[in-house]
């Protein structure tokens, strides 16, 4: 099925986009609607099967793509990665640095080794990745760079390691930006609030509870879908961005914002891509809701 982009067809036509984290949620998300504006699309992961299995989704659509294994804690890894992606599709002209993670913990619940973790994944791998790209292909002919982080501005309670991981990258974008203009590169960073999808199935149920039954918290009255990151995605990689350089848009739905938590509706109306979203009924039940109110027509 073609996803359902808000964007020009072919407008990626001579790109080649690698997305990390591109075998399930948001990056997979990604992965189809750059891949159905005509980029050659390859996503990457340490889950060879669902790499082959969004491979293959993507393929039935006539969809360009091909798949890498990594993890983007590993620097030789990720070199191998990307020597294959130039030797066998020539150029790597987009980078979404998607992959990443934390668990739910008190601070003082957080061990050594727990904090290590979550700031190797999120912000050592996404430097990596950004620099290694730079080594292999972007420092010489230039490039356009996404990272996903998490809207962490005022911290993320019970997840103290990856707001701090979040914050890193925010600010690394900075420097990058300005470091790395001169080459024809440009860097942004996308930071999403909560968002229905495979992510949230990961936590345990508890936590998925508590993220279910605090949507209304948010101005908007609802969280937000991976489509709606995806379409911002696009745009930051696309031509029309081109002078939209070392920021971080917050994509919260207003969250960050709020400083009351009354119950109210959400108005605002949804946008999927018409992608099949992989999530459970906890979460199924917000969408479903979002979709009756806002009066989707997808
Ligand atoms: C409530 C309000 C929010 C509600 C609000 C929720 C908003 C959420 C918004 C964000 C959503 C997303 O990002 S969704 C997308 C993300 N997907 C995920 O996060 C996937 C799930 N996470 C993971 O796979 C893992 O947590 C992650 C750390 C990233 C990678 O794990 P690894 O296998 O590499 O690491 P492990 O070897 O298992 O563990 C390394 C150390 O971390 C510790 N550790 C691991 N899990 C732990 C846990 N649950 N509690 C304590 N400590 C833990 C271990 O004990 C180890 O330390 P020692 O014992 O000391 O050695
Ligand atoms: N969903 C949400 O509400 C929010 C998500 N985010 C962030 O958005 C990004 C995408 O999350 P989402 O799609 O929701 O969740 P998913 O868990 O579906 O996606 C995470 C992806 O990252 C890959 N990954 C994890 N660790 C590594 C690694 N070490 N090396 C390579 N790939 C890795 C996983 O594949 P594999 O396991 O095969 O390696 C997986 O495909 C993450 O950075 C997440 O933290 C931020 C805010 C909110």
């Amino acid at each position: 099925m073609a996803y359902k982009s808000i964007f020009k067809p072919g407008l990626f036509k001579d790109d080649v986009a690698l997305v990390t984290g591109g075998g399930t949620g948001i990056g997979r998300c990604i992965a189809h609607e750059l891949a159905s504006l005509g980029a050659t699309v390859i996503i990457a992961g340490r889950k060879i099967e669902k790499l082959q299995s969004t491979a293959q989704e993507m393929r039935n659509a006539g969809y360009k793509v091909d798949i890498t294994q990594l993890d983007i804690r590993n620097l030789d890894e990720i070199k191998k990665s990307l020597n294959y992606i130039i030797s066998k599709h020539g150029k790597l002209t987009c980078l979404v640095n998607n992959a990443g993670g934390q668990f739910a913990a008190p601070a003082s619940e957080i061990s050594p080794n727990g904090w290590k973790t979550v700031i190797d994944l999120n912000l050592n791998g996404t430097w990596m990745m950004c620099w290694a790209a730079y080594h292999a292909w972007m420092g010489e002919h230039g490039g356009r760079i996404v990272n996903i982080t998490a809207a962490a501005r005022n911290g993320i309670p019970f997840m103290a390691h990856t707001a701090a991981a979040r914050a890193g990258i925010m600010n690394l974008t900075k420097t990058l930006c300005v470091e790395w203009a001169p080459h024809g590169i440009r860097i942004n960073s996308l930071a999403p609030g909560t968002i229905v999808g495979s992510g949230m199935t990961r936590y345990p149920i508890s936590v998925q509870q508590t993220a279910a039954d605090n949507h209304w918290m948010n101005p908007s009255g609802r969280y937000g879908t991976e489509a709606e990151v995806s379409s911002a995605v696009v745009y930051l990689l696309s031509p029309g961005a081109a002078y939209i350089n070392g920021i971080t848009v917050r994509m919260d739905g207003g969250r960050d914002l709020s400083k009351t938590s009354f119950q109210r509706e959400s108005k605002i109306p949804i946008y999927d891509g018409g992608l099949s979203v992989e999530t459970n009924e906890l979460f199924m039940k917000l969408w479903g809701d979002y979709k009756q109110i806002g009066k989707s027509k997808l």
